[in-house]
């Protein structure tokens, strides 16, 4: 049995599967000839389990994983949530510059926001376990380079932006990090009943 981790982007695999090491089980990515597919849902748990069924029969004796995260800003009543990824086209990077954009003029007290992580597995066994992490913080008033995309936006309680936060700091807070936590208990009790 492996851990098969249901996401088209390489980057994402890599960083999932470092996240919840060590695992007594491999962590493999999808075969290539796997088409994405189109995020539909209207919620991030919605979307994550989309991406746990799109895969599922081709992996029937395999626990399935899949995450789906994004932005969700209070002023703009929770936008862009699960369009995060491709509410303008570009990089992420041009898409913070365009929230700075949609925000100018508002105070710092006016632009809380919060990264949202869902992660859905499901085991052989035909069950569906649903795991979240969340995030709290500000989106910047100040001018910047956005080169990292949206780390380079999303303010920490200690005044630093996410892409400039220590490990040791972030790394308790992330709501990935917090979501996976949750999943990897699932994963080693379905594991462990071997
Ligand atoms: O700078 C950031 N720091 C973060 O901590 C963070 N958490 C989420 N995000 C963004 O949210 C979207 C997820 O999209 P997403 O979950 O649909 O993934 P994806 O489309 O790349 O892969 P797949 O798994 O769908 O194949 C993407 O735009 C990510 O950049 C972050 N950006």
């Amino acid at each position: 049995m492996k851990l098969i981790i249901a996401t088209w982007n390489k980057a994402k695999f890599t960083w999932i599967r470092d996240a919840l090491r060590p695992l007594p089980l491999e962590a493999a990515a999808l075969a290539d000839t796997i088409e994405d597919i189109e995020e539909t849902a209207a919620t991030f748990s919605g979307n994550a389990s989309l991406k746990v069924e799109a895969v599922r029969r081709y992996y029937p004796n395999d626990i399935i994983l899949g995450e789906d995260s994004g932005l969700m800003i209070n002023a703009l009543g929770g936008f862009p949530g699960v369009k995060t990824a491709r509410f303008l086209p570009g990089s992420d990077a041009d898409r913070a510059k365009e929230l700075l954009r949609r925000l100018e003029g508002l105070p710092l007290s006016k632009r809380q926001a919060q990264f949202h992580s869902a992660v859905a597995l499901a085991t052989p066994d035909g069950q569906g376990i649903l795991c979240s992490g969340t995030l709290a913080g500000w989106i910047s008033n100040r001018e910047r380079t956005c080169v990292q995309g949206y780390g380079d936006i999303f303010l920490l309680c200690n005044d630093k932006v996410l892409a400039a936060a220590e490990p040791t700091q972030l790394l308790p807070l992330d709501h990935r990090r917090q979501a996976l936590f949750q999943a990897k208990q699932h994963i080693l009790e379905w594991v462990g009943k071997d």
